[in-house]
């Protein structure tokens, strides 16, 4: 399981060039397909259009499949310390489906996001799923204890629902609690422009094999 875990690790050595490129090439790829997930859901076409658009989409897969990659993306390092974990569920830059966009991380180490979350995160009617916002949850309290030095697994996530999230604008925000031993306690929050909805505490921990890792970064890796 470690192993196969570091396999997906990848210090692959692209260029800042080459992945500037890619940035500029695929991260509009995503942003479409991000429109489209929210069409499927949102179209009044008829059935003849319907039937018109998928040809289109077809054709769109049939370029966009004949030179691809197999699997998980992984996480990829180059020599300057970015690292692309572009496949990520929550943040990555090529997953249609990711709701976080940019992060942001303060000199006091709290680290935080603004997410417009729309319809296709839908749980209670009109209202975010408690799942997603314990996806953003899991993430931002993740990257909090990652930017501070102590990257790890999530261990254990506690997630107490205040009140219903609207669907709309949120704020996510995380910090580092305090550490001990492999173990980094991070607390935070999603919020609307009301306030509090949901709070979380985390406890990630690091295995012994990302410990090694860790170290033998001189700084911390920077996520793109
Ligand atoms: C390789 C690169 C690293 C370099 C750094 C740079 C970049 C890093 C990049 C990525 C960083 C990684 C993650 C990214 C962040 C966020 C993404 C979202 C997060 C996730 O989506 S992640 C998926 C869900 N997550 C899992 O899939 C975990 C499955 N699980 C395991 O992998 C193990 O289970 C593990 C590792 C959790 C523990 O394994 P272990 O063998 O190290 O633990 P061990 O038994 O030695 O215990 C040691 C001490 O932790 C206590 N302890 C044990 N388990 C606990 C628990 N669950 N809750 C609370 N406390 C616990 C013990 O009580 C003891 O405490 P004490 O020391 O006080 O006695």
């Amino acid at each position: 399981m470690t192993d196969s875990m570091l396999e997906l690790y990848v210090h692959d050595g692209l260029s800042d060039e080459e992945i500037d490129r890619q940035k500029a090439t695929y991260g509009p790829l995503t942003k479409d397909v991000r429109e489209l997930i929210q069409l499927a859901l949102q179209t009044r076409a008829d059935a003849d259009d319907v039937a018109r658009a998928r040809e289109h989409l077809a054709a769109a897969r049939e370029i966009l499949g004949c030179d691809r990659e197999d699997g998980p993306y992984g996480t990829r390092f180059n020599d300057s310390g970015r690292f692309r974990n572009w496949g990520n569920a929550a943040i990555g830059l090529r997953n249609a489906i990711a709701p976080i966009g940019e992060l942001h991380e303060d000199a006091d180490g709290r680290v935080w996001a603004d997410i417009h979350l729309g319809p296709i995160y839908e749980g209670p009617a009109g209202h975010v799923h408690g799942g997603v916002s314990a996806l953003l949850l899991d993430q931002i309290l993740g990257d909090a204890a990652r930017l501070s030095g102590h990257p790890g697994m999530t261990g254990t996530l506690t997630v107490r629902y205040r009140k219903r999230t609207p669907l709309g604008a949120v704020h996510v925000e995380a910090k580092l609690d305090r550490v001990e031993g492999r173990k980094a306690f991070v607390v935070g929050h999603v919020a609307d422009a009301e306030g509090i909805c949901v709070e979380a505490e985390g406890i990630f921990i690091a295995p012994v094999w990302m410990v090694e890792q860790r170290d033998s970064f001189a700084e911390t890796p920077r996520p793109e």
